[in-house]
């Protein structure tokens, strides 16, 4: 949708308004409103700008979300590229043309310590690092030492560029000023699965850059059609919610280059949120295996940059989700008055036949009869009053329609979810699960879950990674759906997993039209979401696959071990035939003919080290099939290497097909 369709809240109307008391002389209050800027630079925090640490997170995490957005809605593979740039305070202040200057009346600054107090708390961390020296030389577990806390005061500010590229679809020239300096405009408002939804993520990083650094954002984008690329270079008018241009200009695009890069110089702390950054990258790999993500840390220090490479393994990318029109049993009052503002139908049967789903003709003139008398198929819907309107709302409450398909979104997919547990985790094991759309308060919704056990990286215990529109859910764990399942309600044990020493990953992740965040934040789905709490359940209750699994790695394991002992085995048996056939030479003992043939050949040499081992390692692999045979006859092994595969629709422009299945996809190339 272009900018301009989309129905900005009007300044007042919605946002808080509050009496300020003009002081004790004067008793009447005057009210004021306050733009929607205004109200989210005040109360920063509930979208993620808690403090400068979580700012650079959030910031990250915006701009990598909005890439990854951009770049799947025109069907291209994702190449995001995100660079953290430390500036130090001496290169900050020479960016904005403020000269260094040097502390003089010391004791003015919070920080400023007593030469006696400087002594003492040297001394402490001495004693500290001491017992930490002496802990790790008897091999018990050293604490990491808290950062050293120097005297009190906030310290210096640290300060950042970040910047984000992306092979996207970019924005066209005129809109990029709306799109990032007026806060709650965007593209991404219709019913639709998208990572964004509320037109704030951007505006919110220019927000705190603008509180941090008064440095302005800076955007450059091309389109696919666009010989062209678009610079522009903004501030935002907090009080008046409009962005405030510095430069907007057309510049040469000669690489024919499409997508988006944004840049903005925020505070932040990359010492307190670099392994938070680090893991949101991390799950952005496992559940997004078909983009390509470069990310880098740039310090003033070299020894402290990182560059981490998350390659893509597969451009087999989920469908592009589609907008979908209302369920009746999901709409509000408010919503269905702005659905007859806006819609083109004259008459009442068209609007509900052609404004929600699952209202077919014959159904919306059920519908219209049970209304009552007042109310006919033809009437005009934009004459109906506020009573009649209630009257729909009420009746849309209480009927029984079909619940909405869950063919307008787009889950990573089983395949998707396990290449990416593989490729960033390399477990043991790994088993994974696609749930049937279902729906909660009118919205469809899918699970999709994965247990792994074993693996890089991964802690002993239950590692949790949870994803919501295949966003990486990191914080506020404790009350998630998917933490309190997997904590409280799988008993892990029965799964042969022990659930404190194994290293056990759960990904759920959950996709649909509306995802039930408690808190703007978009970090947790409650618990009390009924619909989605069972799925969840089920989903995780991999049962039958991870116990199969288990089994296999078993069999597997086994045959494993017998081979190791071949070759010890072998010397064994071969010194003592040796030593026997010395005997039977001498004609010391008789044996039986089975026996004293063997012996003649170990004589002979016709039985040689080399031969008997092969004959072991022959016998280990005999007897390896019929035990996995037998294994499989008895766990009916016939129906599992069945795959359920599909065949993709060929659409115009495609030159190849795609087989799909949970655990591989097999492409034919024409
Ligand atoms: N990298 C990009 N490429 C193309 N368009 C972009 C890009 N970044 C932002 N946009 C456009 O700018 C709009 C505003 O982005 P913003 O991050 O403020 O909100 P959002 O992504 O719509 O929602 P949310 O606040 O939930 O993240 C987006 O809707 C999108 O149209």
């Amino acid at each position: 949708m272009p900018i301009g369709a989309v129905e900005l809240p009007s300044r007042g109307h919605w946002a808080p308004s509050f009496a300020i008391p003009r002081g004790r002389s004067s008793p009447s209050p005057i009210t004021k409103t306050k733009s929607p800027a205004e109200f989210f630079a005040e109360n920063k925090n509930i979208a993620g700008f808690d403090n400068p640490g979580k700012s650079l997170y959030t910031t990250v995490r915006e701009l990598v979300e909005n890439s990854l957005d951009s770049a799947e809605s025109i069907s291209e593979l994702p190449v995001v590229e995100i660079t953290i740039e430390e500036i130090g305070k001496s290169k900050f202040n020479s960016m904005i043309g403020l000269v260094d200057r040097e502390r003089v009346d010391t004791k003015l600054y919070d920080d400023y310590e007593t030469e006696k107090a400087r002594e003492r708390r040297l001394a402490k961390e001495a004693r500290a690092q001491e017992l930490q020296a002496k802990n790790a030389a008897l091999g018990k577990k050293v604490k990491e030492p808290s950062a050293t806390k120097g005297a009190k005061g906030r310290g210096e500010a640290s300060f950042y560029r970040v910047t984000c590229k992306d092979n996207g679809k970019g924005m066209p020239h005129d809109d990029i000023p709306n799109m990032f300096g007026r806060v709650l405009s965007g593209t991404k408002y219709g019913l639709k699965q998208t990572r964004g939804k509320f037109g704030l993520g951007a505006k919110m990083a220019l927000i705190w850059s603008k509180m941090s650094t008064g440095l302005p954002i800076e955007i450059s984008s091309s389109m696919r059609s666009h010989n062209f690329i678009s610079f522009c270079k903004l501030d935002i008018d907090i009080h008046r919610n409009i962005p405030h241009v510095h430069l907007h200009e057309k510049r040469e695009n000669k690489d024919r280059w499409h997508g988006a890069e944004i840049q903005v110089v925020i505070e932040g702390n990359w010492t307190t949120y670099r392994s938070k950054i680090l893991h949101y990258m991390r799950q952005m790999a496992v559940i997004t295996p078909y983009a390509q993500f470069l990310f880098k840390f740039v310090s003033e220090v070299a020894e402290k940059n990182v560059t981490i490479r998350f390659s893509r393994r597969t451009d087999v990318m989920p469908p592009v989700p589609v907008e979908t029109k209302h369920h009746p049993s999901s709409v509000d009052l408010l919503l269905i008055k702005g659905l007859i503002a806006e819609t083109s139908k004259g008459t009442l049967l068209q609007f509900l036949q052609h404004e929600f789903v699952n209202i077919g003709k014959s159904l919306a003139e059920r519908l219209i009869g049970e209304m009552g008398p007042e109310f006919s198929p033809k009437m005009a819907v934009k004459s109906l009053t506020s009573q009649q309107i209630v009257r729909i709302h009420q009746l849309f409450r209480q009927a029984k329609f079909d619940d909405p398909s869950g063919g307008c979104l787009s889950p990573a997919g089983e395949y998707n979810l396990r290449l990416g547990i593989i490729k960033e985790l390399h477990p043991d094991m790994v088993a994974t699960y696609s749930g049937s759309a279902q729906v909660f308060e009118g919205h469809p919704f899918i699970v999709e879950a994965g247990v792994s056990v074993g693996g890089k990286d991964v802690k002993q215990g239950l590692n949790i990674f949870r994803f919501a529109n295949r966003i990486p859910l990191l914080f506020e764990q404790g009350g998630d759906v998917v933490t309190r399942t997997a904590m409280k309600r799988i008993n892990w044990s029965s799964y042969k997993i022990n659930q404190t020493q194994d290293k056990i990953g759960v990904f759920v992740s959950i996709v649909s039209t509306k995802i039930p965040f408690k808190g703007t934040g978009k970090e947790y789905i409650g618990d009390d979401t009924k619909e989605i709490a069972s799925a969840v359940k089920c989903c995780i209750q991999l049962k039958s696959k991870i116990v199969r699994k288990i089994q296999d790695r078993e069999q597997q394991e086994r045959k494993r071990n017998l081979s190791r002992y071949v070759p010890d085995a072998t010397y064994a048996v071969y010194d003592v035939l040796k030593e026997i056939s010395k005997f039977h030479a001498s004609k010391k003992r008789r044996y039986e003919e089975e026996e004293e043939d063997v012996l003649r050949k170990v004589q002979s040499r016709s039985i040689t080290k080399e031969t008997l081992k092969e004959m072991l390692a022959q016998y280990v692999e005999k007897v390896d099939y019929e035990m996995a045979l037998e294994y499989a006859t008895q766990s009916g092994v016939n129906e599992e290497p069945r795959e359920a595969i599909y065949i993709q629709a060929l659409e115009d422009g495609y030159n190849f097909t795609d087989l799909h299945s949970s655990n591989f996809v097999f492409r034919f190339i024409q």
